[in-house]
């Protein structure tokens, strides 16, 4: 399934948060939202999701929902949002639940994502014994087992320390490289971007409106850590950023 946004304009009360957005989301296509803070990318991701309803515009879905999809579109956040009395079996299985899927189905299910995500030890730990990046792992692996048409990844690794999300982002590549998934994926994070992104749609400040759109041909399993054409795309995007982000900072709260 693929996704238009179609001139999506938001705004909460006075504050007008994002103006005018057209993208297009392939399927097997990561697509990764930039910008500084407080410039929407997060209401983005929720209009995108259903969330919410934007005040002009709208979110098209293009083509039919993978085979067994029982969430066209899902969330992975930023903390991961487990149930600690749940094992990692246990948290997948809850939302295989909800759909009425149960006994060899659900196993099934369970045995096929955690494959995926390299968990298949780790069914019966409790989330208190994982580590955040294995904690993350889980949620992703949860998100698969409902097959999104695209899954809604919001700032995914920034809770993590840098080598965590080292291993996270080549985890995500690995993930991919195996079984192509469709994403958007919101980050502060320009390195995190360059490595994932196939496209990368940098935003304005407030009001957030579409500033340069990116693609990197590369395929993401031949991106090195240190590659100098990443470096220079990553430099370009933070040129693009700077002063948006350095006016943002700026900006005088409005409490
Ligand atoms: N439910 C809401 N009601 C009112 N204002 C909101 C609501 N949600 C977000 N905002 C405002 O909309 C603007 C954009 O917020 P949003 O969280 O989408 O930005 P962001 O780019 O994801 O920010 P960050 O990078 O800091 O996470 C902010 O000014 C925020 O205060």
């Amino acid at each position: 399934m693929d996704l238009s946004l179609e001139r999506i304009s938001h705004a909460y009360g006075d504050t007008e948060v994002l103006r005018d957005i057209s993208l297009e989301v392939q399927s097997e296509e990561i697509v990764c939202l930039v910008g500084p803070s407080g410039c929407g990318k997060s209401t983005l991701l929720r209009l995108i999701g259903g969330l919410e309803k934007p005040s002009a515009g709208r979110v098209l879905q293009l083509g039919g929902a993978p085979e067994g999809c029982l969430n066209p579109l899902t969330y992975v956040f930023q903390d991961f949002a487990l149930l600690p009395w749940r094992t990692v079996r246990g948290n997948i299985s809850l939302v295989l639940e909800d759909h009425g899927i149960k006994g060899a189905a659900r196993d099934a299910i369970i045995a096929d994502v955690l494959g995926r995500t390299r968990l298949g030890d780790f069914a019966d730990a409790l989330p208190r014994q994982l580590s955040g990046g294995m904690k993350q792992r889980v949620a992703i692996a949860r998100a698969l087992a409902v097959k999104p048409a695209v899954m809604l990844l919001d700032e995914p690794l920034s809770a993590l320390d840098a080598q965590t999300r080292e291993l996270l982002m080549d985890d995500l590549v690995g993930l991919w490289t195996r079984q192509p998934f469709t994403a958007v994926y919101v980050t502060h994070n320009l390195a995190e971007a360059v490595r994932l992104g196939h496209k990368i749609v940098v935003l304005s400040r407030r009001p957030g409106q579409v500033r340069e759109v990116v693609e990197i041909a590369t395929p993401l399993a031949e991106r090195a850590h240190g590659d100098a054409e990443l470096e220079a795309v990553q430099k370009h995007l933070w040129n693009v950023m700077r002063d948006e982000a350095r006016a943002a900072d700026e900006e005088l709260l409005d409490v």
